[in-house]
This record gives C-alpha cells, sequence and structure tokens, in this order.
C-alpha cells in the first residue's frame, strides 16, 4: 500500500483499492514460493538449537535470520510503516536510525495499551509444518537436505514476510467495512461477539473467485517451457515433480491458513475498533440507521 504523506486516505481505504492489493500480493507470494521450492526441505534450519554453538543463538537458523534481517529493517524504519508486522517481538528490536514518515492515520490506534494486532507466530508455525514440506519436492530435487541454509532462510523470510503483509491487510479490510456500515458492527463490539463480526466480514463470493485465480496463477507462473519457449503441458498432480511448484499447496494455503488467518485480523482489529473513541462518535454513528 502506497503510504505517502501525500495520499488520499479514502482512495487507501476504498475496498475495490485494498482488493487489488491483495490479487497483486498473490502474484509476489507464488513467485516467493517458486524461488523457495528450488532449494531442499533442509529440515535443520527449522530446529531450534540445531546451530546453537555456531550461533550462541536458541533459536533455529530460521529465527536466527528473521532476528537479524528485522534488526537491520527495524534501523530503516519498516516497522513503523502501519502495514508492516516484525515476528521479533518490537521491544527487542533497535529503534529507528531515520525518523518515521509523516504517514496519514488510516487505521484507529486505540490507546498504547492493546498492541497492534498480530498473528506472526501463527503464520511461522503453519509455514514451517504445512507449506515448506508442501512445496520443496526432494522426488524433483532427489535429496532432503543440499547444505544451501543461508539461501533457503533467506527466501523463507522473503515470503513470511509477504505472508505477513498480506494477512495483515485484514486490518485496513476491516476499517473500510466498518466505515461503510459502522451502525452494522457496533452492536457486536459493544457487546463482543466474535462470530456475528466473523459473519459481517466474510464474503464467501470473493473468497470462492481468489481459489479459482489462484490455482491459474500457479499454473501459469510454475509451468515449464522449452527451448522454442512452448509451454510443457503438465497434469496439475505432476506440477510438483515436474512444475516449479506444488498446485494444491499453493491452494490448501490460501484456503486453509491465509484466508482464516486474514479473517481472524479483521475480527480482531473489530473487537478494539471502538477502544477510545467518544461516546458522541458512536451516537453519531448509530444514528446513521436513522438515515
Ligand atoms: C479480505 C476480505 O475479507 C475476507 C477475507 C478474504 C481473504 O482473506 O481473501 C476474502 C473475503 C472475505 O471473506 C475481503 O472482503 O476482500
Amino acid at each position: 500500500m502506497n503510504f505517502t504523506s501525500g495520499a488520499d486516505v479514502s482512495e487507501l481505504l476504498s475496498l475495490d483499492h485494498i482488493r487489488t492489493q491483495l490479487i497483486r500480493l498473490e502474484d509476489t507470494i507464488i513467485f516467493l514460493l517458486i524461488e523457495r521450492a528450488q532449494f531442499a526441505l533442509n529440515e535443520k534450519i527449522y530446529q531450534a538449537g540445531a546451530f546453537k554453538d555456531e550461533l550462541g543463538f536458541d533459536g533455529s537458523w530460521l529465527e536466527w535470520f528473521l532476528f537479524e534481517i528485522e534488526c537491520f529493517h527495524a534501523k530503516a524504519r519498516r516497522y513503523t510503516s502501519p502495514d508492516e508486522h516484525a515476528f521479533t517481538p518490537l521491544d527487542k528490536l533497535p529503534q529507528p536510525l531515520i525518523k518515521p514518515q509523516a504517514l496519514p492515520s488510516i487505521l484507529h490506534r486505540p490507546s498504547a495499551t492493546h498492541p497492534s494486532v498480530n498473528v506472526n507466530s501463527k503464520i511461522l508455525d503453519f509455514y514451517v509444518k504445512q507449506i515448506v514440506p508442501g512445496i520443496v519436492s526432494s522426488s524433483r530435487l532427489g535429496l532432503e537436505d543440499d547444505g544451501n541454509y543461508g539461501s533457503a532462510a533467506t527466501r523463507d523470510v522473503e515470503v513470511l514476510q509477504a505472508l505477513s503483509r498480506r494477512i495483515h491487510f485484514g486490518m485496513f479490510v476491516s476499517e473500510s467495512k466498518f466505515l461503510s456500515a459502522p451502525h452494522e458492527f457496533i452492536p457486536h463490539i459493544l457487546n463482543p461477539n466474535p462470530e456475528a463480526l466473523a459473519g459481517l466480514i466474510t464474503k464467501p463470493a470473493v473468497e470462492a473467485k481468489l481459489l479459482i485465480r489462484l490455482a491459474n496463477k500457479a499454473r501459469v507462473y510454475g509451468c515449464e517451457m522449452d527451448a522454442d519457449g512452448k509451454v510443457i503441458e503438465v497434469p496439475d498432480e505432476e506440477m510438483a515433480a515436474r512444475g516449479k511448484i506444488d498446485l494444491a499447496t499453493i491452494v490448501s494455503m490460501y484456503k486453509d491458513w491465509v484466508i482464516p488467518l486474514t479473517k481472524d485480523v479483521e475480527v480482531d482489529y473489530l473487537l478494539h475498533r471502538l477502544e477510545d473513541v467518544p461516546q458522541s462518535q458512536i451516537d453519531e454513528w448509530m444514528k446513521g440507521t436513522a438515515a
């Protein structure tokens, strides 16, 4: 999302604009997964303490990569942008070396007592346990460990950052939906009802269209071509072994993880949406029903 200081907030919060960003992120995530799929599983990089003697770090090689990369990015003020969420707790990251950008206020930020929504620990868990094993086809590579620990972890961090950005976009989706009909959401926020809020934000037709589009993108982006540039037709079930990526893993990743976690973010954001909001504003929004 382009957060230049002069950006028009109403444009940034239009649901169509946000959905366009989410569709564009599908391309980024598919291509980054294709890059990771070039390397073997290298299970050792996900095992806590496997490199403790070398690194003096209790976590896994990947968690060490995340920490070191996020420390550098934090100094460059990455995590002062509302669409960026670190996997490392913010209090363990260095302060920015340059002043934060003067960004338009888009999201509702209740008092500091409520930490921003962050589901990165769940993202890391499903990615390591479900996604990596699904996309690295040892049958294609013929080995489980190719020793490319740095390259594999670098690709993993890129995928994790893109997945985090996509899933936490749920906050912008929620703000957009809330402002378009605050009176629908307010009763279920004042008397917290996550199920009712989930029902209001869920759009089955949008999700169904996404999964079809995603499969088509994975087929096209993951296809192989011969020397003449002619596409080598491969049945979906053989893509893992003969293509660049396993199509089923990408679709199930969105269906079983990305979309549900995005909706969790949407609901969690809404549950805190009225904190620090004056009663007069809530009354005004509720009057909107009389209009
Ligand atoms: C993101 C949205 O909210 C929900 C989550 C979706 C997703 O994660 O792709 C799609 C539709 C909705 O169920 C949206 O309405 O676009």
